[in-house]
């Protein structure tokens, strides 16, 4: 079966997220100095990039409250600044990844999936799986899209990802697996420590330490991540929620091996 690792680059990692539309290039470069490493140590491993909004596309988004709708004028044209803040910060990711001579080819999930009221309810997926088939590193992220109800919304990374990962796992030749790396050590607990495993069984005792971003951000912050990938621990398919300034621990995660963060599972599949 081929191993295919869905990586989330975090908004709050790669952005200060509290100085609005400022990247944070150096932590980019290590990032993917690590998938490098990765790619090379398990060519056959496959692998699709995500990223976050961060202080980029969260600014906007939340200034032309373009995840509420497009009704007027003026929102559409919210809709398409939004547009092009994302696209700003995913060039300059991908400039990371191209100067590091790996193949990642920017895909905005606009053109691919469509909502009603906010949910997802059509996505085509083909190119992504066309280009990971070529040989290519997919790269998409937190994106505006069209809503066949509200006339538009936001989708964030996460979701798609979520929806990606069910989609290679049902088609039973991909055992896949998600990893969010973060400028956070993983999700705390009440005390502020770093709780290792999230499951269906012990998420209601640990619910109320999660809550939003502190940070300017419209799409829900660690609750909704947290909810997001629980609801898919029930297929097998495990998330790591982790630490992106702690050198070497992406490569560990993608690897299997022993890494600082917080794992969402069943426990049901181990
Ligand atoms: N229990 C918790 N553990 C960790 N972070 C938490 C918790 N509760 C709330 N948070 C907040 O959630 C933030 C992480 O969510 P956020 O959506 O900002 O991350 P991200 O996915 O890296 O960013 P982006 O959405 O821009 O990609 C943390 O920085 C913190 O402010
Ligand atoms: C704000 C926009 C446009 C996308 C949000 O994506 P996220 O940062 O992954 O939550």
């Amino acid at each position: 079966m081929l191993e295919l690792v869905l990586v989330k680059l975090g908004g709050s990692l790669i952005t200060d997220k509290n100085q609005p539309y400022t990247a944070r290039l150096e932590t980019m470069q290590k990032l993917v100095t690590e998938i490098s490493l990765i790619k090379q140590q398990n060519p056959s491993l496959k692998m699709i990039i995500g990223n976050g909004a961060g202080s980029f596309g969260h600014q906007s988004a939340h200034k032309y409250n373009t995840i509420n709708g497009v009704f007027c004028d003026a929102d559409k044209l919210g809709f398409c600044l939004v547009h092009q803040d994302v696209l700003d910060l995913n060039r300059l990711l991908a400039n990371c990844f191209l100067e590091a001579g790996l193949p990642v080819v920017s895909l905005p999930p606009l053109t691919m999936v469509v909502t009603q009221n906010k949910k997802l309810v059509k996505t085509d997926f083909s190119v992504i799986e066309n280009s990971l088939k070529a040989g290519f590193i997919p790269s998409i992220f937190g994106d505006v899209v069209l809503d066949q109800v509200i006339g538009g919304t936001i989708i964030s990374t996460d979701s798609l990802l979520v929806e990606l990962a069910k989609y290679f796992h049902i088609q039973g030749n991909y055992q896949v697996k998600l990893i969010n790396v973060g400028n956070y050590r993983g999700v705390y607990d009440q005390n502020g420590q770093v709780i290792p495993e999230i499951t269906p069984a012990n998420y209601a005792q640990i619910k109320a330490a999660i809550g939003k971003s502190e940070s300017i951000d419209v799409t829900g912050g660690m609750i909704q991540k947290v909810e997001e990938f629980l609801a898919i621990s029930d297929w097998g398919i495990d998330c790591w929620i982790i630490d992106g300034n702690i050198p070497g621990n992406l490569v560990e995660a993608v690897l299997g091996q022993a890494t600082v963060g917080t794992v969402i599972r069943s426990g049901e599949y181990r």
